[in-house]
This record gives structure tokens, C-alpha cells and sequence, in this order.
């Protein structure tokens, strides 16, 4: 019970905020509509039920003119159902794209709010595979919750109908035993109680593992999808090291517990839908069973047989609702669990910095960038580089050098605000514009012009500027292909890539430049050509590098090194190095 109520109150957490969005007023229209429709259809159900009862009361005393009637009355009773269920089912589609319209984009919004999809990535928690969760899991949730709910609602209103029309049959056809009436006030109601509770008991129990099982089948089945995208990203690479057996082995393995998982689940479902069928056959006849003795009697008529069968028939139903739906009910349950899970890593992930020591990066009244007690440390807590009072000031040009896997590149991350691990401030200017360029920059799928300007809009910069950037980082051929659509990250040489990279730094003109290992991959020549480019287009502009070569200290005015101290790499020592200029 008390696990009924914690899922509800997460289906609440995630449904109702559409119901209070800019886009209530359809949602809750809709809503009200597909109700309405669904009581109308129980409704309908009723007086159906009826109807059998004087119908077939008129086949029984060979009274023609009713019994034409009856079809008549019938035919109506059709037709409305016919369009209700119709426009039923067309108005729940409706409500159901345009809440999973709200709910994709709200947590898009929300994954993609800040850095919290890679805070997620960092931090390693419960939601894996974001990307399943905001496609298949929301649309599951919102299919499921309007199919459970109207359900439920449907199979609440039609026992309560159809209770009192057994009801009042069983006082028609009491209990009859060997000639003898028992009386037993609604027994036929009782006698229905009962056979549903005893069902829903034995189909939780026969089915409650089916819910794990569901929610792992998910959870694998993503994996797999997953690795397989990895291997596709990565293809070239695979392809250069022999990897494909190797990978083979690893895909099969993950496609093994898709399998696995999927046995569990067939022969669990056997089992159900064993117990289920039966169940539902066994309900077919039960009800005749009960009132049998009381029509041979004559007790009864022929209508008043029908007619019980089928309220019996509707009560039972109502009453199994979880019987029938056990299988949807489990499967929702792991959409709600991983939803919730996704929602949990996302509020986590944006909010490490309220919660924990955590690095603060602030806008500062100075106009330079002022490291104070920075102690950056890994994800599990461990100490990585510190810094104290270091100053990045205005147009200077600083040289980053340290062992590989000192923390140079986490000590940009800092910077950039999306590390929030360690403790310490980092106050940038206000209005500041920061750009990191990494050693191999991320370039969208599609028309060259706009990955290189990414992430502005397209548009925003004009072509023959961005034609220009490309041709002066040595480019010219790409600047006649700003329309042309691509996979760029796989089409380019990294060094190209690199070019592409310094071309969008030249067009979006930061203040502030943190270059990592960004020219790694051109020759040297080039890479000169490059921070020469960079010094005369961008004469104001502050440049930290990140860089394992030599010759880079001709192009910096400052060389800072992280130097081991212990457990820790410490950013300190500051020796002179050559004028940028005597260096060109
Ligand atoms: N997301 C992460 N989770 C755990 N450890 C990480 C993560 N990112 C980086 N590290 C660890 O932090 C250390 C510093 O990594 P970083 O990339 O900052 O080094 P670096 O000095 O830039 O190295 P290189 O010169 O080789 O590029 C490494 O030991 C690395 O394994």
C-alpha cells in the first residue's frame, strides 16, 4: 500500500505540472473530454445491459413487435457508442502528443539546462541512457497514464452501475440450493467480489516479479542500442585496430542479457497469461452457474439470465482491472522508475554546487581572472590541483605545461564553469566572454557553415565572414562548401578539424581564449601560422594555452606550470618567456 502511494505521488509529481503549464487550458479540455466520453460509454454499457434483459424477455414470449423495437433501440444504442469510442480514442491521441510535446521539451530543457548532461555523465548516477528516457519512457508514460487512469476510472463507474443492477437481480434469483431459496442480500455481488479479489491476489502473486523483469528488458535493451551507436560513432577507429571481433563479442554479450532477460519474461508471462485465461474463461460460465438453479426453477426469466450474466460479467471485469492490465501496470511501473530516476539525476546534477563544497565561479569586479584557494578534485572527491591567487590578466598570453593526467585540462573545465568538484572561487569579469577550444572541437551534423559557427543560430554571422575565417586558417576550400550538409567530425582530419576549430574562435571573438592542446595536430609551421593568425585578429583577446611543445613559448608571454607537490599538481611557477614578438 505504502508503495501504491509513493507511485502515485511520482505519477503526480510527473503529470501534473502539464495540467498547470502555458498549455493547460487544452490539456485539461482534452482531458475533461476523454472523461465525459468514457463515462458516456459506461453509461451506455448500462443501458445495454438493459436492454438484453427485456430483449431477450421477448424472445422468450414470442413477442415480435418488441422485439423489433428492441433492435431499434439497439441500433441507437450502437451508433453512439460507435462515435463516442471513436472520438474517444481521437481525443486521447491528441492530449497524449501534446503532453509528451511539453514533457520532451521539458526535460530537454532540463538536461540541457547549464551543464547538467555532463554533470550527469560525471557524477555517474541512476540515469543511464538520458536518451531513452526522454524518447521511448515518455512516451510510454504518458500513453500508459491515460490508458491506466481511464481505465481505472471506467472499471470504478461500471462496478458501481452494475453493483446495483446485481444487486437488484439477486433478489430476483436468490441463492437456490436443492429447492430451497437462501436469501443472501446481493449475494450475486458478493459471489463476484469474491472471484475477482481471489484473482488479483493470485495474479500479484503469479506476476510481481514481471515488473523487474520489465524494467531490466528496458535497461538492456538501451545498452545494447547504446553500444551498437558507439560502435557506429567510432567505426574508423574500430576498423584501423582490428576491433571488430572484439566488439562483436562485447555486443553479443550485451545482446545476451537482452536475451536472457526476455526468457525470464516469457516464462513468467506463460504463466500469467495461463492463470488469466483461465480465469477469464472460468467467468464466462460462472455466473450461469450461480443462477442456473433459480431460472430451472422458473424462478426467473430468460432476460433476467442474460442480464446477470452480463453484469456479472461487467462487475467481474471492473473488478479485475488489474488483472487484465497487470502486464501494462507492470510495464508503467519501470517507465515511472526510470522517469523518476531521470528526474532525481537531473535536479542532482544542477544543484551539486547548492549542496556540496563546490568550486564558485562568479563574475568579479576585476578584469582579470583571479583563481582564489581553487581546489579542484575529482568526482570521487579526490584532491587534483590547487591554486591560490593566481591572476590571468587582460590580453597576456599564458602558457599551461604539466604531466599528462595532471589536470590541466580539469583545471579549463573549472574555469568554464562545468566542473563543480573541489572547492575555492574563480571570479571572471563581468561580462566576460569565455570560449574553450578543445583538441578535437564538436562540429553538429549538418550545412558546414553552421558547425563552424556553433553554437550561434544560423544566420547570425554572415557567410562571407565565416568564408573569410575559414580561408585565413588555411581553409579555402571549405569556405565554397558553407551549405554543403555533413558529418564533419568524421569527414575532417583532426588537424583540419583543429583549423575549424580556431576559424569559430576567430568569428565569435572572446575575450577570453582557453585553447587545449587545440593545435596539437598540425605541424608546426601551421600551428605558428595559427597563433600568429590569432594575435593579429584578435589583438585584445586573453589566450591561455594548454601544450606539450616547445615552440609554443614563442607565441606566450607567460609559462605556468603544474607542479607535483605531494598527492597534488600545484599551478605555480611562472618563468619568463620570450616576447611574442621577437618570436614572429
Ligand atoms: N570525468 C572524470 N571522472 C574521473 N576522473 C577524471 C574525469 N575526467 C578526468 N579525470 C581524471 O583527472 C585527471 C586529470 O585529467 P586531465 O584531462 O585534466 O589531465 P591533463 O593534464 O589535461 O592530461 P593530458 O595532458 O594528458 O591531456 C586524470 O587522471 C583523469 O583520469
Amino acid at each position: 500500500m505504502k508503495n501504491i502511494r509513493a507511485t502515485l505521488a511520482i505519477v503526480w509529481r510527473i503529470a501534473a505540472p502539464y495540467f498547470r503549464s502555458e498549455d493547460k487550458w487544452a490539456g485539461r479540455g482534452l482531458l475533461a473530454a476523454v472523461i465525459a466520453m468514457e463515462l458516456a460509454l459506461v453509461a451506455i454499457n448500462v443501458l445495454v445491459s438493459q436492454w438484453q434483459n427485456r430483449f431477450f424477455s421477448a424472445i422468450q414470449g414470442y413477442e415480435l413487435d418488441r422485439f423489433v423495437r428492441e433492435i431499434w433501440i439497439f441500433l441507437g444504442l450502437a451508433f453512439t457508442f460507435v462515435a463516442l469510442a471513436v472520438y474517444k480514442l481521437y481525443l486521447n491521441q491528441w492530449l497524449q502528443i501534446r503532453w509528451r510535446r511539453w514533457l520532451t521539451q521539458h526535460y530537454l530543457g532540463e538536461w540541457l539546462n547549464g551543464s547538467t548532461h555532463y554533470r550527469m555523465q560525471l557524477k555517474g548516477d541512476a540515469a543511464d541512457n538520458p536518451d531513452q528516457r526522454i524518447t521511448e519512457d515518455v512516451k510510454n508514460f504518458v500513453e500508459q497514464t491515460l490508458t491506466i487512469g481511464l481505465g481505472l476510472l471506467s472499471s470504478i463507474v461500471t462496478l458501481a452501475s452494475f453493483v446495483v443492477i446485481l444487486w437488484g437481480l439477486s433478489d430476483k434469483a436468490p441463492l437456490h440450493i436443492y429447492g430451497t431459496d437462501i436469501v443472501i442480500p446481493g449475494f450475486l455481488v458478493w459471489c463476484a467480489l469474491v472471484y475477482a479479489i481471489l484473482g488479483t491476489a493470485l495474479t500479484h502473486w503469479i506476476g510481481a516479479p514481471l515488473i523487474n523483469l520489465n524494467f531490466e528488458q528496458q535497461r538492456f535493451e538501451a545498452d545494447f542500442r547504446f553500444n551498437l551507436i558507439r560502435v557506429r560513432e567510432n567505426s574508423e577507429q574500430i576498423a584501423l585496430l582490428k576491433g571488430e571481433s572484439a566488439e562483436r563479442g562485447n555486443l553479443l554479450q550485451r545482446f545476451g542479457f537482452v536475451i536472457g532477460n526476455w526468457y525470464a519474461i516469457m516464462s513468467r508471462t506463460k504463466r500469467l497469461t495461463a492463470f488469466t485465461a483461465s480465469y477469464s474463461q472460468a467467468a464466462v460460465i460462472f455466473p450461469y452457474v450461480v443462477v442456473a438453479p433459480a431460472y430451472f426453477a422458473k424462478r426467473i426469466q430468460l432476460g433476467d439470465l442474460m442480464q446477470t450474466g452480463s453484469a456479472f460479467g461487467s462487475v467481474q471485469d471492473a473488478l479485475s482491472f488489474f488483472v487484465t492490465a497487470y502486464r501494462s501496470l507492470a510495464e508503467w511501473r519501470s517507465v515511472i522508475a526510470r522517469l523518476d530516476g531521470f528526474e532525481m539525476s537531473v535536479s542532482s546534477a544542477a544543484t551539486v554546487a547548492a549542496h556540496e563544497p563546490a568550486i564558485s565561479v562568479a563574475p568579479g569586479s576585476a578584469k582579470a581572472i583571479t583563481l582564489k584557494q581553487l581546489l579542484v578534485n575529482l568526482p570521487n572527491g579526490e584532491p587534483l590541483v590547487s591554486a591560490d591567487a593566481f591572476i590571468v590578466r587582460p590580453a597576456e598570453r599564458v602558457l599551461v605545461t604539466g604531466p599528462s593526467g595532471s589536470g590541466k585540462s580539469t583545471l579549463f573545465r573549472a574555469i568554464a564553469g562545468i566542473w563543480p568538484f573541489g572547492d575555492g572561487t574563480i571570479a571572471i569579469p563581468e561580462k566576460a566572454k569565455l570560449m574553450m577550444v578543445p583538441q578535437r572541437p564538436y562540429f553538429p551534423i549538418g550545412p558546414l557553415g553552421d558547425a563552424v559557427i556553433y553554437p550561434s543560430d544560423h544566420g547570425t554571422i554572415g557567410p562571407e565572414k565565416i568564408a573569410e575565417a575559414l580561408t585565413a586558417v588555411g581553409m579555402p576550400r571549405l569556405a565554397k562548401r558553407l551549405a554543403e550538409d555533413g558529418h564533419w567530425n568524421r569527414m575532417l582530419s583532426l588537424g583540419e578539424q583543429q583549423r575549424l576549430g580556431l576559424a569559430r574562435a576567430l568569428l565569435h571573438a572572446p575575450d577570453y581564449l582557453f585553447l587545449d592542446e587545440a593545435t596539437a595536430s598540425l605541424d608546426e609551421p601551421s600551428e605558428a601560422r595559427l597563433y600568429r593568425l590569432l594575435a593579429e585578429k584578435l589583438p585584445q583577446a586573453t589566450i591561455v594555452s594548454i601544450g606539450h611543445r616547445s615552440t609554443l613559448d614563442a607565441f606566450h608571454t607567460r609559462k605556468v606550470a603544474l607542479v607535483k607537490d605531494g598527492e597534488i599538481h600545484v599551478l605555480g611557477g611562472e618563468p619568463a618567456v620570450a616576447e611574442p614578438s621577437a618570436a614572429r
